[in-house]
């Protein structure tokens, strides 16, 4: 193990600024690299060759987990400063170990969710997910480094990765956690809307899956979810018979079920998928006075509302297999479609397989809606215990779904309204 590594077991107390922060800006300083694992360490001392391994445990993850339930105030002010330092120098937030634990999860374990530590990753989640979008944007140009004098040189150790590699890496790693607005694996092949329009779906007791796969589009355990977003709806409303709503994804009807009770002027529905519409024209939604059918993508079917002068009380938007990406598009069309009092909400699911990303995408999200001169309100919902149990339980929803997309102790329900 590396003297980094030693470090950050802090062992020895009291943590101080001079024993700990200190050192490790040293450590840094000789150029070794904030992401330095404890696997590349034992790879390196042993001359081992052969694949690198692929669980990271970085100098983050051994201080989060070696953070002493008793430290004093001083003391969390010197391992702060740790982390701080970590991440000035490029470490990763959301790097994960041998248990695909994160340091912030590693935090959560080990009961220090909403910390200070806890805020630190959160933070620098967010400033990651937001610099990546500057690095990913073409209109944003980036300065070349200089060259340095050939006699500055200093030697390097051979640890050090060039820049390039650094922003190579965390690039492709960003990418792949870039959250869907329903958390679809990577390796699904609904992760992109094109593929996933044209997969056969089947309704079966309590969900909406992908016929061959098994991977489940909507689920009756969300119900409790659609309340809330179907009262947030109707939120500003006084007389519910004067209002038009606009709902984006079908599913399983369970919202539009609910927003019909209420008993809207107008409700729009916008569904794109084949076999989801054919269901809906089999329940007769295609027949209700009240009711527009906008088949198609709402990429397609919503930009025309734009000059017909159609404003909307509440808008709701949950689909499938569709991205962060997709949303921000969305949030163009919303500043042009909401009344000035009215609420728009969505299915948040961004990041749900993890607290850690929920809580970055909870903040990214607020971040990119106040570009638009809206405010964004969370309030809290417990989801059923069997959505947080794996499929063996005896009470898990997950039974006969190819894989969980919520893992997250709670939900945190958005409320969308201009500031
Ligand atoms: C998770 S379900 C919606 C569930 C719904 N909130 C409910 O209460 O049952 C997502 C729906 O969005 C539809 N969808 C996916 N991409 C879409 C798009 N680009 N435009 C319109 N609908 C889309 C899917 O076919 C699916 O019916």
């Amino acid at each position: 193990m590396s003297e980094l590594h030693e470090l950050c077991y802090l062992k020895d107390r009291p943590i101080t600024e001079a024993k700990y922060v200190c050192k490790l800006k040293e450590y840094l300083k000789k150029g070794i690299p904030s992401t330095y694992t404890i696997e590349d360490a034992y790879t390196q001392e042993h001359a081992l060759e052969g694949p690198e391994s692929k669980s990271t445990t970085t100098p983050l993850h051994l201080i989060c987990e070696s953070i002493p339930e008793d430290a004093t105030e001083a003391e969390k002010e010197a391992i702060l400063s740790m982390i701080d330092e970590l991440f000035l120098n490029g470490a990763g937030w959301c790097l994960t170990n041998g248990n695909d634990e994160t340091p912030g999860c590693v935090l959560l374990r080990r009961g220090l969710h909403g910390s200070s530590y806890w805020n630190r990753m959160v933070d620098a989640g967010v400033r990651a997910e937001l610099l990546f979008r500057k690095l990913e944007d073409p209109n944003v140009e980036f300065l070349e480094y200089p060259e340095r004098e050939e006699e500055e040189e200093e030697e390097i150790p051979d640890l050090v990765e060039t820049v390039e590699e650094m922003e190579e890496a965390s690039n492709k790693k960003a990418k792949q956690d870039e959250p869907t607005v329903r958390d679809v694996g990577i390796d699904d092949p609904s992760s992109s809307t094109s593929t996933y329009l044209k997969t056969k779906l089947k309704y079966q007791e309590g969900s909406l899956v992908t016929d061959k796969r098994g991977d489940g589009v909507m689920m009756q355990w969300e119900e409790k979810l659609m309340q809330a977003g179907c009262d947030s709806l109707f939120r500003g409303i006084d007389n519910p018979d004067e209002a038009t709503i606009l709902n984006l994804g079908f599913g399983m009807g369970i919202i539009d079920s609910m927003i019909e009770e209420k008993h809207p002027t107008k409700h729009y529905i916008c569904e794109a998928h084949p076999d989801v519409l054919k269901k809906m024209q089999q329940d007769g939604w295609m027949d209700k006075d009240n009711v527009v059918v906008l088949k198609g993508k709402w990429q397609d079917t919503i930009p025309p509302l734009l000059s017909k002068g159609v404003f909307f009380d509440g808008i709701y938007y949950d689909t499938y297999s569709e991205h962060y990406e997709d949303m921000l598009q969305l949030f163009d069309l919303v500043v042009g479609l909401l009344k000035p009092d009215g609420t728009f909400s969505f299915f948040n699911g961004l990041g749900a397989d993890r607290l850690v990303c929920y809580e970055v995408y909870k903040k990214v999200v607020d971040i990119d809606l106040s570009n638009y001169g809206l405010s964004v309100k969370f309030s809290e919902i417990e989801p059923p215990q069997g959505a947080l149990h794996d499929e063996k339980a005896t009470d898990s929803v997950w039974k006969g779904i190819k894989r969980a997309y919520w893992r997250c102790p709670i939900y945190y329900h958005p409320e969308v309204f201009f500031a």
